[in-house]
């Protein structure tokens, strides 16, 4: 199965909520990663047929837009199991975790995991770990444009170099939090261990680390914490 998304814009008014995003997809899980606004909720509500794109056109195994089976999850527990009936080959699930539990939120990846197999699925999180090892691929989007269609490892490969761990002492670490973008603080004894993503190496002891998907949406979507204040 194929499903091709060519072109696509979405005016509300004078706000374009997607603009001109192009991607095919074929049978497997995939993983729609954006801040607040990208239009993620848009792009999948065009996709479900529920909004009509401006311009563009989504294809189907290269023709008729309809098919059966056609399912949209929406953000709460039941639209989950309601997504599910009558087996839809296209599921498209927008923040499909957002109410689970821990426990939940495992069954839900592996039911997720267990009936991909034949179905594209498309689902939508802030929560950026649930969608980690669960998805074939991953497509960010920001400010309704397409920024990167790549698997986990493809993303994460690319921001080598990119982070770093680096223990200082509370005093220092108002300065790296002002400077730099902080993915993880753990305390222990007046020292802090924080963990920044930044191009260059932030101090001579910093040690680089393996990066994640979380290390990659800070890099591309987050703030410096000067800039939130
Ligand atoms: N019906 C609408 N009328 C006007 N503007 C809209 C409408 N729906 C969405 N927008 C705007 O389009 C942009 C994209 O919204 P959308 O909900 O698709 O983003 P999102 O990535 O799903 O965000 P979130 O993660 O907050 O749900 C936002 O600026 C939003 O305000």
């Amino acid at each position: 199965m194929e499903l091709e998304i060519k072109n696509i814009t979405k005016k509300f008014k004078d706000k374009t909520a997607v603009n001109n995003f192009n991607v095919t997809l074929f049978e497997g899980i995939y993983g729609l990663l954006g801040p607040n606004g990208s239009g993620k909720t848009t792009l999948m509500r065009m996709i479900a047929d529920v909004v009509k794109p401006t311009e563009g056109i989504i294809m189907i195994n290269g023709r008729n837009r309809k098919i059966k089976g056609f399912s949209e999850g929406m953000k709460e527990r039941l639209g989950i199991a309601q997504a599910l009936l009558n087996d839809p080959k296209i599921l498209i699930l927008d923040e499909p975790t957002a109410g689970l539990d821990p426990n939940e939120r495992i069954r839900f990846k592996n039911m997720i995991a267990r009936l991909s197999k034949d179905k594209i699925v498309i689902l939508s999180t802030h929560i950026v770990s649930d969608v980690e090892f669960l998805a074939n691929e991953i497509v960010i989007m920001k400010q309704g444009s397409l920024v990167e269609k790549n698997t986990t490892s493809g993303i994460t490969d690319k921001m080598r170099g990119k982070v770093w761990s680096l223990i200082v002492d509370e005093q220092k670490y108002g300065d790296i939090m002002d400077k730099y973008k902080i993915s993880k603080t753990s305390m222990d004894n007046g020292f802090v261990t924080v963990r920044i993503v930044s191009d260059e190496k932030p101090a001579a002891s910093a040690v680089e680390q393996k990066p994640t998907l979380e290390d990659m949406f800070l890099y591309y979507f987050g703030e410096v914490a000067e800039k939130l204040r």
